[in-house]
């Protein structure tokens, strides 16, 4: 994975800073950490136990059978309690970790939803779905395993070597010899396991992407008579695919056996200096017995400690991943006390010498100056890339322009709290945004102010219902992958009822640019002008017939404002809007 580097403080830092998500679940984490006591005890009391009874009660000279019975009704206590132990840290851990989870994926995601459109311009939404998937799995990793293994495995060496010291110091401290060399041959292997895994899945990725290109491709490399050729190339992956995978195989058998067999020399080397013991009659044969399960015991955590590096590593990438858009303030915020709009606003639009640029070395916007009074329906026009789309970006707030003012109703934009203005300037794009769910869910937008009774009447009033009529289920029709159930025109009425129903003063519409059937042509004209009723209406017009009728039409060439009047008074003008008129046709479309 790239920019990987576990010992860089970045990613040390990064997961700290995803620390405070795991706060409110901190006594569950405790509680985890008190059953893994209890679990380890329970591991380490066994072999103890076993070695109580050889001692003590097998033992030739004073055999004790119910002493025998003590012990193994303890021990089966021992096992039980330890079992019970691991179910519940189990459970406790997984409900902790799945929680950090949901809260971090819930942040993210709500940090995202606070993100300026400058934020998603810059970014792939492949990436963001990545981010708030996968990375924050990825991290629960690190709060889920990553913490266990510490906290288990590693009070399970120490538990192990406390028992064995009590026993023969000498014995522990053999085994005290031994943990480094685990340790080094295990970090060895686990190395190379994990760059062997990296290259198998490197070759598969490559080999996924060249099936996909060729398969698409399919009938242009039959035309070009290339298959030969490209199945050359295909058995050269495939064979270094099956190279890779092969090594990786191998060296998970070597590190797999010789941990065994370092885990049996280790038995065998107990044997002998403890069996020497044992004879000299140093130590009890129990002793002896308790010592070859600890040394067997002591190979499996420290074995699951080093495959932790690798979840440290990849959670530490992830992390950073999710702080990096974390650390993220975005660029238009809310003021901190917000301007209400009186009640009886009207929505006046105003701009007032308005520069803009999504680079600010670059304006597309430049010293726009216009007014659109309340109940206008003004026309916007202008050739692809003038700048309309971005005129009405700046009406939304989704961008704040570097020179000028955006007023409604005399209030500069800013001012007022972004969901205000929202309710207020509403807009319906050409590309109609269908959610999962009823049609009825999307006219009101999930809004539960919002009655079904005032749901039907919005689609009535924009000749929605005749089509909602046809749908199997009427208005409780669901909508399956944004609206691909619905026709383009179907989905641009729905779009014009949302927004009658939500009722803002000031209404923003970006018409569509798609060939839609005379009927549907008919039926979406007269939607636009039912939604425009009775509010200040600015449209972004590909249609003459649309803007005839306006009150006021802007002409925009090069993010300026070059003309500007009613359709006659430009048509006199002889100017750009005469001459693409007269180009154009009156039924036509306009520039773009
Ligand atoms: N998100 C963006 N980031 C950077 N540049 C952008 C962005 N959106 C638009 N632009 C640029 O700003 C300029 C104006 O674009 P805008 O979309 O406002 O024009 P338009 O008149 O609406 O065009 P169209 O009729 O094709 O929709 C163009 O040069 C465009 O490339």
């Amino acid at each position: 994975m790239k920019g990987e580097r576990p010992s860089s403080s970045p990613g040390v830092k990064s997961l700290a800073r995803l620390l405070p998500f795991a706060r409110p679940y901190a006594w569950q984490f405790v509680g985890v950490i008190a059953l893994v006591i209890v679990f380890n005890a329970s591991s380490v009391m066994q072999p103890y136990l076993v070695k109580i009874a050889i001692d003590q009660d097998i033992s030739s000279h004073h055999p004790n059978p119910r002493g025998l019975l003590d012990i193994a009704a303890l021990y089966i206590g021992v096992v039980v309690a330890g079992v019970a132990a691991n179910y519940l840290q189990i459970t406790l851990l997984q409900r902790a970790g799945q929680s950090v989870i949901r809260s971090i994926r819930v942040g993210l995601f709500q940090h995202i939803e606070r993100q300026s459109m400058r934020f998603f311009d810059r970014r792939a939404v492949g990436a963001l779905v990545a981010n708030v998937s996968n990375d924050t799995e990825t991290v629960n990793q690190f709060f889920t395993n990553f913490f266990l293994s510490m906290i288990r495995d590693g009070l399970s060496i120490i538990m192990i070597l406390i028992a064995m010291f009590r026993l023969d110091v000498r014995m522990g401290l053999f085994s005290l010899v031994l943990v480094p060399i685990i340790f080094a041959v295990a970090a060895g292997f686990r190395g190379a396991l994990r760059r062997r895994y990296q290259r198998t899945r490197t070759l598969l990725a490559s080999m996924v992407a060249f099936l996909a290109e060729n398969l698409a491709g399919m009938r242009i490399t039959q035309l070009f008579r290339q298959e030969a050729r490209q199945a050359q190339k295909f058995r050269d992956l495939a064979g270094q695919h099956r190279d890779a995978n092969i090594r990786e195989y191998f060296t998970s058998v070597w590190f797999n056996r010789t941990f065994e067999m370092l885990g049996n020399l280790s038995v065998a080397a107990v044997v002998y200096i403890g069996g020497a013991a044992v004879l000299g009659g140093s130590i009890p044969f129990g002793t002896l017995y308790a010592f070859i399960r600890y040394i067997q015991q002591f190979f499996q955590p420290i074995n699951a400690m080093t495959q932790q590096w690798n979840t440290l590593q990849s959670a530490m990438v992830a992390a950073e991943r999710i702080g990096q858009i974390l650390e993220i303030e975005p660029d238009v915020v809310n003021p901190e006390r917000p301007i209400s709009l009186p009640a009886d606003a009207r929505g006046r639009v105003e701009f007032r010498h308005v520069t803009f640029g999504y680079d600010p070395r670059h304006p597309v916007l430049r010293d726009i100056s216009f007014v659109a009074e309340p109940g206008w329906f003004v026309g916007i026009v202008g050739p692809t890339g003038a700048g309309k789309s971005s005129l009405m970006s700046l009406l939304l707030r989704f961008y704040d322009p570097s020179e000028g003012d955006v007023l409604v109703d005399g209030v500069p934009i800013p001012s007022l709290a972004q969901d205000a203005l929202h309710r207020f300037v509403g807009i319906v794009q050409q590309e109609v945004h269908l959610f999962t769910g009823t049609i009825r869910d999307n006219i009101r937008m999930f809004r539960s102010d919002i009655s079904d009774a005032r749901v039907e009447e919005a689609a009535l009033a924009v000749g929605a219902d005749r089509v909602i009529a046809k749908l199997p289920d009427g208005y409780d029709t669901f909508i399956y992958g944004r609206g691909a159930n619905l026709s383009m025109g179907e989905r641009q009425l729905i779009a014009f009822a949302r927004i009658v129903a939500l009722d803002p003063r000031v209404l923003i519409l970006d018409e569509a640019t798609a060939n839609l059937d005379s009927q549907t042509e008919q039926w979406v004209q007269q939607g636009l002008r039912a939604a425009s009723q009775g509010r200040t209406t600015l449209v972004i017009a590909h249609r003459l017939a649309t803007i005839r009728h306006a009150d006021q039409i802007l002409v925009l060439d090069h993010g300026r404002i070059v003309e500007r009047g009613r359709h006659d008074e430009l048509v006199r003008l002889g100017g750009l809007y005469a001459r693409l008129h007269a180009e154009s046709g009156v039924e036509s479309r306009l520039f773009s």
